[in-house]
């Protein structure tokens, strides 16, 4: 773990010091947008065009914000536009590595690192060296580091391309989908880092208390909506979803978010089975790649490495949620 400053990678943990024991995250770098036409997005400059075979993604199967942009590019039918390089699950001295089986792959540019794909962009680059990353081979490029963008973007910006019209982010729910996002980023996605990172006891216990209360209102919420914003899934389901999934085999112990599992919240749990079950879903979750990144990459968390045994999780059990589309929808 480390980052680079003007350049050079500089192996260190995260700074807790600063903030009273509190895990910050830092904003994203790189915040252009690929556009229909070229144009420049909400951010960042303009010059990438949607094309077919144009963009490359960088991601851990570990990682939460990396496995919205996997699952947005299945679901949006973009596996044939948009290439992607997974990296080792662990995640030590050197930052992100690529595997070896990656070595022969053009999009590894014979790199070892991720984190010389930030310096190829800008040798004095002074940054974290984050998963997901969105890369432009045509400009040699990094488009966007932040998930919550890539995802808007495979939502609408290829549709001319694959016909694939179906919407995450419709203009009428767009109010709803930002208010459960907003709710939903610190106190849970956030949350169980701001947990598992904290430094101080005080700062652990203030975002236990968040995310469970958080949890206690959505387990309420899906008691009587299929999904969040009730009966066809949105965005905001998807971002929710990768912190689920990854919740009782890793959060629960690693990060001591341990009021109870979400297999304890009997309409969360089976909110979670019904999003995994959806086409396509199942393939870009690892838990093996999960279990192995978080308890081997943590020192300061972990220190023996060794990876809990713990229980199978099956996802594929029924979830009997359909009647609840109905009822959302009336
Ligand atoms: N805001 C970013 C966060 C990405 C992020 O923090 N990814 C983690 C892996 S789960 C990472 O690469 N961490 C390395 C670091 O912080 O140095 C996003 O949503 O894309």
């Amino acid at each position: 773990m480390g980052l680079l400053v003007q350049g050079q990678w500089q192996d260190q943990w995260y700074d807790t010091e600063v903030s009273k024991g509190e895990f910050v995250r830092q904003a994203s770098a790189f915040r252009n947008w690929i556009t229909v036409s070229g144009d420049a997005g909400p951010t960042g400059e303009g010059g990438f065009k949607a094309e077919k075979g144009r963009y490359h993604l960088y991601v851990s199967l570990a990682c939460p914000w990396a496995h919205r942009t996997l699952i947005f590019r299945v679901l949006k039918g973009l596996e044939d536009y948009i290439g992607v390089t997974v990296v080792d699950p662990l995640m030590g001295e050197h930052g992100w590595v690529f595997q070896q089986e990656a070595a022969a792959d053009e999009n590894t540019y014979g790199y070892q690192y991720l984190h010389q794909l930030y310096s190829r962009v800008d040798p004095a680059i002074t940054s974290r060296v984050t998963v997901p990353l969105l890369w432009d081979k045509q400009q040699q490029t990094i488009v966007s580091n932040e998930s919550s963008e890539i995802i808007r973007m495979f939502n609408s910006a290829f549709n001319h391309l694959t016909g694939n019209t179906v919407d995450y982010y419709p203009e009428a729910q767009r109010a709803e989908i930002d208010a459960w996002n907003d709710a939903i980023y610190p106190a849970v996605n956030n949350g169980v880092y701001r947990a598992g990172f904290a430094t101080t006891q005080q700062a652990y216990e203030q975002a236990y208390t968040q995310l469970f209360a958080m949890l206690d209102k959505l387990e309420q919420h899906l008691a009587t909506h299929r999904y969040l914003v009730g009966a066809v899934i949105s965005e905001a389901d998807w971002r929710i979803f990768t912190t689920l999934v990854r919740f009782d085999a890793v959060y629960f112990g690693h990060f001591k978010t341990n009021q109870q599992r979400i297999a304890d919240y009997p309409n969360l749990s089976a909110y979670v089975r019904d999003l995994y079950q959806q086409p396509g879903v199942a393939a870009t979750v690892d838990m093996q790649h999960i279990k192995q990144h978080y308890y081997r990459s943590h020192g300061t968390i972990n220190p023996t490495g060794i990876v809990p045994l713990g229980q199978e999780h099956d996802f594929m059990q029924p979830h009997d949620r359909a009647l609840l589309s109905k009822r959302s929808s009336e």
